[in-house]
């Protein structure tokens, strides 16, 4: 058997150790079901950054570039972090280089892994298959709000303990609690996440169309996963 790890915070990673395992990074609302969508809608490329600076820069090497924090597009960028901006495939074709708020620090402190692919629930099962298949322990980094614990990443991590019982095992806490969580609630997401902290604020911006995207299940067939500093459809 191998191993499944959960990682509830960008801001407890440092106490794990990634060397030679799978890490999955995941922002349910909204940054990694975004990149799914845009993955899924032609976007042959993202690259992602920490910071506002770094990501605008891209601009000159060709990229589109996509810049939110605090759930607002910020002014200059040419998109915010929206999945419904891909749907149409309008930008297909296009190279996107992307900074959000959680979700993105998320990813840029995983690069110790192995091997780092993006989790989202429009690419469950697909995820869910890959991982089954190969021979590595796997980390599920929860990108969190602003370094906290949240609702929506947790579940999905549960959610994957769950579907890896077969393979995988689990000897932490945080798996072990997160896998019982999804078993109880895991039967109307949407239900249970509209009490979470981060459903609520972006409510407040109007984008339920967003959150209903994000919560949708297997609605996109492909793994995302970062090769090169690249994140690419695989
Ligand atoms: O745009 C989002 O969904 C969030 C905004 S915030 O965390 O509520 O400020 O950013 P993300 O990096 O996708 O969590």
């Amino acid at each position: 058997m191998r191993n499944i790890e959960i990682c509830l915070s960008p801001e407890l990673i440092h106490l794990h150790d990634l060397k030679g395992k799978t890490v999955v990074v995941v922002d349910i609302f909204r940054a990694t079901s975004t990149m799914v969508a845009a993955l899924g809608n032609g976007i042959k490329e993202i690259r992602t950054f920490a910071s506002l600076e770094e990501c605008k820069s891209m601009k000159a090497q060709g990229y589109l570039i996509a810049g939110e924090r605090n759930g607002h597009k910020v002014n200059g960028f040419d998109l915010g972090n929206s999945p419904l901006t891909y749907l149409d495939g309008k930008y297909a074709g296009e190279k996107l280089a992307m900074t959000t708020t959680n979700g993105t620090l998320a990813l840029s402190k995983s690069q110790d892994a192995e091997e780092i692919l993006i989790g989202a629930f429009p690419n469950f099962s697909t995820t869910l298959d890959y991982l089954k298949s190969i021979d590595r322990d796997i980390l599920v980094h929860c990108a969190g709000w602003k370094g906290r614990f949240n609702l929506e990443d947790s579940l999905y991590a549960g959610a994957l303990t769950k579907g890896l019982e077969g393979t995988h095992q689990s000897e932490d806490d945080a798996s072990l609690a997160l896998k019982s969580l999804f078993e109880k609630e895991g039967n109307d997401l949407k239900k249970f996440l509209s009490q979470a902290s981060h459903a609520k604020r972006l409510q407040n911006h109007n984008i339920e169309a967003d959150i209903d995207f994000c919560l949708q299940e297997d609605s996109i067939d492909l793994i995302g996963k970062f090769e090169k500093g690249a994140l690419t459809k695989f």
